[in-house]
Protein backbone atom coordinates (compact mmCIF):
# COMPACT_ATOMS: atom_id res chain seq x y z
CA UNK A 1 0.00 0.00 0.00
CA UNK A 2 1.35 3.76 -0.96
CA UNK A 3 1.83 5.74 1.92
CA UNK A 4 -0.15 8.43 2.98
CA UNK A 5 1.28 11.55 1.98
CA UNK A 6 1.51 14.77 5.12
CA UNK A 7 2.77 18.62 4.24
CA UNK A 8 4.05 20.16 6.99
CA UNK A 9 5.04 24.06 6.59
CA UNK A 10 7.90 26.31 8.86
CA UNK A 11 9.29 22.70 8.86
CA UNK A 12 13.18 23.95 8.45
CA UNK A 13 13.54 23.80 12.23
CA UNK A 14 11.97 23.80 15.82
CA UNK A 15 8.30 22.15 15.90
CA UNK A 16 7.82 21.85 12.39
CA UNK A 17 11.08 19.77 11.84
CA UNK A 18 10.54 17.27 14.96
CA UNK A 19 6.79 17.32 13.33
CA UNK A 20 8.28 16.32 10.05
CA UNK A 21 10.48 13.85 11.42
CA UNK A 22 8.02 11.96 13.33
CA UNK A 23 5.40 11.70 10.52
CA UNK A 24 8.21 10.19 8.60
CA UNK A 25 8.31 8.06 11.45
CA UNK A 26 5.34 6.90 11.23
CA UNK A 27 5.55 5.92 7.76
CA UNK A 28 3.98 9.28 6.01
CA UNK A 29 5.81 10.77 3.00
CA UNK A 30 6.90 13.70 4.11
CA UNK A 31 6.61 17.34 1.92
CA UNK A 32 8.60 19.78 4.15
CA UNK A 33 7.69 23.74 3.26
CA UNK A 34 9.42 26.65 4.42
CA UNK A 35 10.36 29.88 2.53
CA UNK A 36 14.18 28.87 2.21
CA UNK A 37 15.13 25.57 0.70
CA UNK A 38 19.09 25.19 2.53
CA UNK A 39 17.45 24.36 5.87
CA UNK A 40 14.50 22.15 4.01
CA UNK A 41 17.17 20.21 2.47
CA UNK A 42 18.78 19.52 5.35
CA UNK A 43 15.89 17.70 6.82
CA UNK A 44 15.10 16.07 3.70
CA UNK A 45 18.37 14.40 4.11
CA UNK A 46 17.85 13.66 7.58
CA UNK A 47 14.45 11.88 7.24
CA UNK A 48 16.04 9.97 3.94
CA UNK A 49 18.93 9.03 6.24
CA UNK A 50 16.39 7.55 8.62
CA UNK A 51 15.06 5.52 6.08
CA UNK A 52 12.02 8.12 5.64
CA UNK A 53 10.77 9.69 2.10
CA UNK A 54 10.87 13.36 2.27
CA UNK A 55 10.47 16.41 -0.23
CA UNK A 56 10.95 20.07 -0.07
CA UNK A 57 8.65 22.99 -1.38
CA UNK A 58 9.41 26.57 -1.21
CA UNK A 59 7.04 29.86 -0.11
CA UNK A 60 6.02 32.41 2.41
CA UNK A 61 2.31 30.89 3.61
CA UNK A 62 1.42 34.77 3.45
CA UNK A 63 0.94 34.62 -0.12
CA UNK A 64 -1.67 32.53 -0.79
CA UNK A 65 -0.45 31.58 -4.62
CA UNK A 66 2.80 30.34 -3.33
CA UNK A 67 1.05 28.10 -0.94
CA UNK A 68 -1.60 26.70 -3.30
CA UNK A 69 2.03 26.46 -6.05
CA UNK A 70 3.41 24.20 -3.36
CA UNK A 71 0.53 22.19 -2.78
CA UNK A 72 0.39 21.52 -5.85
CA UNK A 73 4.04 20.39 -6.36
CA UNK A 74 3.59 18.24 -3.48
CA UNK A 75 0.01 16.23 -5.25
CA UNK A 76 2.76 16.28 -8.48
CA UNK A 77 5.32 14.69 -6.70
CA UNK A 78 3.71 11.99 -4.31
CA UNK A 79 0.50 11.83 -6.44
CA UNK A 80 -1.92 12.24 -3.11
CA UNK A 81 -2.20 14.71 0.10
CA UNK A 82 -3.64 13.26 3.21
CA UNK A 83 -2.44 15.83 5.88
CA UNK A 84 -1.83 19.47 6.39
CA UNK A 85 0.00 20.67 9.08
CA UNK A 86 -0.14 24.87 9.11
CA UNK A 87 2.59 24.74 11.59
CA UNK A 88 4.67 27.97 9.99
CA UNK A 89 4.03 30.93 12.49
CA UNK A 90 6.38 34.47 13.68
CA UNK A 91 6.10 35.61 17.46
CA UNK A 92 8.07 39.41 17.50
CA UNK A 93 7.47 40.54 21.26
CA UNK A 94 4.88 43.45 20.90
CA UNK A 95 4.20 45.19 24.35
CA UNK A 96 0.80 47.05 24.18
CA UNK A 97 2.08 50.20 23.32
CA UNK A 98 4.40 49.60 20.92
CA UNK A 99 2.28 47.90 18.29
CA UNK A 100 2.43 49.47 14.60
CA UNK A 101 0.32 48.50 11.74
CA UNK A 102 3.27 46.80 10.22
CA UNK A 103 3.52 44.09 13.18
CA UNK A 104 -0.42 43.83 12.57
CA UNK A 105 0.49 43.02 8.73
CA UNK A 106 3.57 41.00 9.33
CA UNK A 107 2.32 38.34 11.84
CA UNK A 108 -1.74 37.82 10.36
CA UNK A 109 -0.16 37.26 7.29
CA UNK A 110 1.85 34.51 8.27
CA UNK A 111 0.07 32.98 11.25
CA UNK A 112 -3.18 33.94 10.15
CA UNK A 113 -3.64 34.48 6.77
CA UNK A 114 -1.04 31.29 5.99
CA UNK A 115 -3.29 28.81 7.96
CA UNK A 116 -6.06 29.92 6.08
CA UNK A 117 -4.51 29.29 2.62
CA UNK A 118 -3.17 26.15 3.87
CA UNK A 119 -6.47 25.07 4.75
CA UNK A 120 -7.72 26.44 1.48
CA UNK A 121 -4.77 25.08 -0.66
CA UNK A 122 -5.18 21.27 1.46
CA UNK A 123 -8.91 21.88 0.96
CA UNK A 124 -8.88 21.89 -2.92
CA UNK A 125 -6.45 19.02 -3.28
CA UNK A 126 -8.33 17.08 -1.29
CA UNK A 127 -11.47 17.64 -3.73
CA UNK A 128 -9.22 17.05 -6.87
CA UNK A 129 -8.43 13.87 -5.31
CA UNK A 130 -11.72 12.55 -4.22
CA UNK A 131 -11.03 11.91 -0.61
CA UNK A 132 -11.21 13.23 2.73
CA UNK A 133 -7.94 14.42 4.48
CA UNK A 134 -6.79 15.97 8.45
CA UNK A 135 -6.09 19.26 8.68
CA UNK A 136 -3.99 20.27 11.98
CA UNK A 137 -2.86 24.05 12.92
CA UNK A 138 -0.83 25.71 15.23
CA UNK A 139 -2.09 27.50 18.21
CA UNK A 140 -0.80 28.17 21.34
CA UNK A 141 -1.34 27.69 25.17
CA UNK A 142 -0.58 32.10 23.87
CA UNK A 143 -3.66 31.67 21.78
CA UNK A 144 -5.88 30.00 25.15
CA UNK A 145 -5.18 32.30 27.80
CA UNK A 146 -3.74 36.28 26.93
CA UNK A 147 -0.11 36.39 27.57
CA UNK A 148 1.63 39.81 28.11
CA UNK A 149 3.98 40.83 25.69
CA UNK A 150 2.47 39.02 22.45
CA UNK A 151 -0.40 40.88 22.03
CA UNK A 152 -0.12 40.65 18.24
CA UNK A 153 0.82 37.17 18.27
CA UNK A 154 -1.63 36.04 21.56
CA UNK A 155 -4.40 37.45 19.67
CA UNK A 156 -3.57 35.83 15.91
CA UNK A 157 -3.15 32.42 17.97
CA UNK A 158 -7.05 32.66 19.65
CA UNK A 159 -7.51 33.20 15.97
CA UNK A 160 -6.45 29.92 14.68
CA UNK A 161 -8.67 28.24 17.47
CA UNK A 162 -11.65 30.09 16.37
CA UNK A 163 -10.43 29.50 12.20
CA UNK A 164 -10.22 25.45 13.14
CA UNK A 165 -13.88 25.30 15.37
CA UNK A 166 -15.61 27.12 11.87
CA UNK A 167 -14.15 24.97 9.21
CA UNK A 168 -14.17 22.03 11.26
CA UNK A 169 -17.80 22.40 10.88
CA UNK A 170 -17.56 23.48 7.24
CA UNK A 171 -16.08 20.25 5.80
CA UNK A 172 -17.34 17.71 8.72
CA UNK A 173 -19.78 16.40 6.28
CA UNK A 174 -16.66 15.73 3.84
CA UNK A 175 -15.09 13.62 6.06
CA UNK A 176 -12.20 15.88 6.65
CA UNK A 177 -11.36 16.44 10.57
CA UNK A 178 -9.56 20.03 11.52
CA UNK A 179 -7.44 19.93 14.62
CA UNK A 180 -5.47 22.25 16.56
CA UNK A 181 -2.79 21.56 18.50
CA UNK A 182 -1.11 24.10 21.14
CA UNK A 183 2.33 23.64 22.84
CA UNK A 184 3.11 25.56 25.92
CA UNK A 185 7.07 26.81 26.00
CA UNK A 186 8.75 24.70 23.75
CA UNK A 187 12.71 24.97 23.55
CA UNK A 188 12.69 26.24 19.91
CA UNK A 189 14.28 29.34 18.16
CA UNK A 190 10.97 31.03 18.49
CA UNK A 191 11.12 30.56 22.34
CA UNK A 192 14.36 31.64 22.83
CA UNK A 193 14.46 34.80 20.72
CA UNK A 194 10.75 35.88 23.17
CA UNK A 195 12.77 34.91 26.47
CA UNK A 196 15.60 37.44 24.90
CA UNK A 197 13.45 40.40 24.17
CA UNK A 198 11.22 40.27 27.30
CA UNK A 199 14.61 39.60 29.65
CA UNK A 200 16.16 42.62 27.39
CA UNK A 201 13.06 44.72 27.59
CA UNK A 202 12.88 44.76 31.40
CA UNK A 203 16.35 45.09 32.15
CA UNK A 204 16.89 41.26 32.80
CA UNK A 205 18.21 37.93 31.88
CA UNK A 206 17.04 35.39 29.37
CA UNK A 207 16.62 33.29 31.66
CA UNK A 208 14.17 35.74 33.55
CA UNK A 209 12.49 36.17 30.31
CA UNK A 210 11.55 32.73 29.78
CA UNK A 211 10.71 32.15 33.58
CA UNK A 212 7.71 35.08 32.85
CA UNK A 213 6.41 32.22 30.65
CA UNK A 214 7.41 28.74 32.47
CA UNK A 215 6.84 29.82 35.67
CA UNK A 216 3.04 28.37 35.96
CA UNK A 217 4.11 24.92 34.04
CA UNK A 218 2.75 22.16 36.52
CA UNK A 219 4.99 19.40 34.93
CA UNK A 220 7.84 21.93 35.93
CA UNK A 221 10.30 21.85 32.85
CA UNK A 222 10.39 23.10 29.13
CA UNK A 223 9.25 20.96 26.36
CA UNK A 224 10.75 19.30 23.80
CA UNK A 225 9.67 19.63 20.21
CA UNK A 226 9.37 16.47 20.08
CA UNK A 227 7.06 16.05 22.65
CA UNK A 228 4.64 18.73 20.31
CA UNK A 229 4.80 16.18 17.56
CA UNK A 230 4.08 13.21 19.63
CA UNK A 231 0.56 14.60 19.47
CA UNK A 232 0.76 16.19 16.19
CA UNK A 233 1.04 12.36 15.33
CA UNK A 234 -2.03 11.63 17.01
CA UNK A 235 -4.16 13.86 15.41
CA UNK A 236 -2.50 13.02 12.35
CA UNK A 237 -3.29 9.05 12.61
CA UNK A 238 -6.20 7.46 12.41
CA UNK A 239 -7.29 7.02 16.44
CA UNK A 240 -8.23 10.76 16.30
CA UNK A 241 -10.78 10.09 13.29
CA UNK A 242 -13.27 10.93 15.78
CA UNK A 243 -12.09 14.35 16.87
CA UNK A 244 -12.86 17.41 14.88
CA UNK A 245 -12.41 21.65 15.93
CA UNK A 246 -10.53 20.65 18.93
CA UNK A 247 -7.31 22.30 19.95
CA UNK A 248 -4.73 19.07 22.27
CA UNK A 249 -2.68 21.52 24.53
CA UNK A 250 0.44 20.37 24.79
CA UNK A 251 1.64 22.48 27.49
CA UNK A 252 2.75 20.66 30.54
CA UNK A 253 0.05 21.87 32.50
CA UNK A 254 -0.40 24.94 32.11
CA UNK A 255 -3.82 25.71 31.33
CA UNK A 256 -6.57 23.10 32.68
CA UNK A 257 -10.11 23.09 31.36
N1 LIG B 1 8.17 27.51 20.61
C1 LIG B 1 7.11 27.61 21.38
O1 LIG B 1 7.27 27.66 22.60
C2 LIG B 1 5.74 27.63 20.80
C3 LIG B 1 5.48 27.64 19.44
N2 LIG B 1 4.18 27.62 19.00
C4 LIG B 1 3.86 27.62 17.58
O2 LIG B 1 4.43 26.48 16.97
C5 LIG B 1 4.78 26.80 15.62
C6 LIG B 1 6.23 26.49 15.39
O3 LIG B 1 7.00 27.30 16.28
P1 LIG B 1 8.57 27.13 16.53
O4 LIG B 1 9.05 25.88 15.94
O5 LIG B 1 8.78 27.43 17.94
O6 LIG B 1 9.07 28.40 15.68
P2 LIG B 1 10.45 28.66 14.91
O7 LIG B 1 10.54 30.13 14.70
O8 LIG B 1 11.55 27.98 15.60
O9 LIG B 1 10.17 27.94 13.51
C7 LIG B 1 9.14 28.42 12.68
C8 LIG B 1 9.39 28.02 11.26
O10 LIG B 1 8.38 28.65 10.44
C9 LIG B 1 9.01 29.24 9.32
N3 LIG B 1 8.25 30.37 8.81
C10 LIG B 1 8.03 31.56 9.42
N4 LIG B 1 7.36 32.38 8.61
C11 LIG B 1 7.13 31.70 7.47
C12 LIG B 1 6.49 32.02 6.26
N5 LIG B 1 5.96 33.22 6.04
N6 LIG B 1 6.42 31.08 5.29
C13 LIG B 1 6.98 29.87 5.48
N7 LIG B 1 7.62 29.50 6.60
C14 LIG B 1 7.69 30.42 7.59
C15 LIG B 1 10.38 29.68 9.83
O11 LIG B 1 11.29 29.88 8.78
C16 LIG B 1 10.74 28.49 10.73
O12 LIG B 1 11.30 27.44 9.98
C17 LIG B 1 4.44 28.28 15.42
O13 LIG B 1 3.19 28.40 14.79
C18 LIG B 1 4.40 28.80 16.83
O14 LIG B 1 3.58 29.93 16.93
C19 LIG B 1 3.13 27.61 19.86
C20 LIG B 1 3.33 27.59 21.20
C21 LIG B 1 4.65 27.63 21.78
C1 LIG C 1 5.51 31.44 21.70
C2 LIG C 1 4.34 30.91 22.35
O1 LIG C 1 3.47 30.39 21.69
C3 LIG C 1 4.16 30.99 23.73
C4 LIG C 1 5.00 31.82 24.58
O2 LIG C 1 3.27 30.33 24.23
Amino acid sequence: MSKKVALVTGAGQGIGKAIAERLAKDGFAVAVLARHADKLNEVVAEIEANGGEAFAVTADVAKRDEVFAAVDQVVDHYGDLNVMVNNAGVAPTTPIDTVTPDDLDYVYGINVGGTIWGIQAAHAAFKKLGHPGKIINATSQAGVVGNPNLTVYSSSKFAIRGITQVVARELAEEGTTVNAFAPGIVKTPMMYDIAHQVGKNAGKSDEWGMQTFAKDIALGRLSEPEEVASAVAFLAGPDSDYITGQTLEVDGGMQFH
